[in-house]
């Protein structure tokens, strides 16, 4: 699967757009707005994560009527509407993560993900994998927590050690990351659901799912304000939404033509390689325990791409 052009293709897609989207994400919820005494944050998720739905719901409907016609869509309703909730949830929980741990923390954390996609496929997606599938992603994952694990930050931590609320608010995400995954593989091998169509569908139920809590927890009205000090912001949301549906549009072809799982797998490598890259671009060299994360992932992978392919029960 690994050694196929499109697979290749999807990946390099996830990889460049999702290295532009983490610049604009950081330049919208990390930057300034305003000096001195009347500096403020942007601290609106859900408008954020509502424009980006919008945009992404656009971008696939633009695909779906003038690039790839899909035809019919026979997926059912409620999947549509499930694996939107946790989608969304997904996100959510995972940005509130950061306001207890570091982003270090919450990314160690996030890139356990092909752990309960396997394991919440297995249990509600009806799918099952072959115990060595299983081995390779651990040894993926281990690698890439041992690779991104920063000693010092976590000793940093104000938190004692233990569970606490940034923890719980990972481990959420993560169930609700897996619980999508589950519902997806479903579509994929119930209703065979094409791409664009559920791009365009789980975006347009969030939209609907974050419009009216935009309104309940009256976000809208601050973020009205917001915009009317600062409407520049408008305009990085929107090259960051761009970024998001151009990333979102591979990660859709991936989901649906080679399943979760391997989706997973690639946008958790995304992350080791984006450190990676950073540590060597800026000289510094690995550190021992780097060195051991990095051979793990390479070993994993490898293992993966020639032993893991099958998977038990859906005939290829
Ligand atoms: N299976 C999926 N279905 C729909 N969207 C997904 C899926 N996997 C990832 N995404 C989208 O891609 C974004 C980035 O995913 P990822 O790189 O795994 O990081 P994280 O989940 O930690 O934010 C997610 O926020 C989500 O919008």
């Amino acid at each position: 699967m690994y050694n196929e052009p499109k697979f290749f293709l999807y990946a390099v897609g996830i990889f460049t757009c999702y290295f532009f989207f983490g610049i604009l994400q950081e330049r919208i919820t990390r930057g300034k707005y305003g000096e001195g005494e009347s500096e403020e944050k942007f601290t609106y998720t859900l408008a954020l994560v509502f424009f980006q739905c919008i945009i992404n719901y656009l971008y696939a409907k633009i695909m779906l009527k003038f690039v790839f016609k899909q035809g019919e869509d026979t997926t059912r309703n409620v999947y549509y509407a499930s694996s939107s909730m946790t989608y969304l949830l997904a996100m959510i929980t995972s940005n509130m993560a950061l306001q207890w741990v570091n982003y270090p923390t919450q990314v160690v954390g996030k890139s356990c993900k092909p752990i309960p996609v396997m394991v919440l496929g297995f249990l509600f997606g009806r799918k099952s994998y072959p115990i060595q599938k299983l081995m390779f992603v651990l040894i993926i994952v281990i690698g890439v927590a041992m690779f991104m694990f920063k000693d010092s930050e976590a000793a940093k931590s104000t938190e004692p050690a233990g569970l606490g609320m940034g923890e719980l608010m990972l481990i959420i995400s993560l169930t609700m990351d897996g619980l999508t995954g589950a519902v997806q593989e479903r579509m994929k091998s119930e209703h065979q659901t094409r791409s664009g169509h559920m791009m365009s569908n789980m975006n347009l139920w969030s939209v609907g799912y974050l419009a009216v809590a935009l309104l309940l927890t009256g976000e809208i009205v601050d973020f009205a304000e917001f915009v009317a000090k600062y409407p520049y912001v408008l305009w990085e949301m929107l090259v960051f939404s761009i970024a998001s549906a151009f990333g979102q549009f591979f990660i859709f072809l991936m989901v649906t033509e080679y399943g979760p799982l391997p989706c997973s797998i690639v946008t958790t490598t995304r992350k080791f390689f984006t450190v990676l890259a950073s540590v060597l671009f800026f000289g510094n060299s690995l550190l021992n325990r780097q060195w051991v994360g990095t051979i793990l992932v390479f070993t994993g992978l490898t293992l993966d791409s020639i032993y893991g392919k099958s998977s038990v029960k859906k005939p290829e």
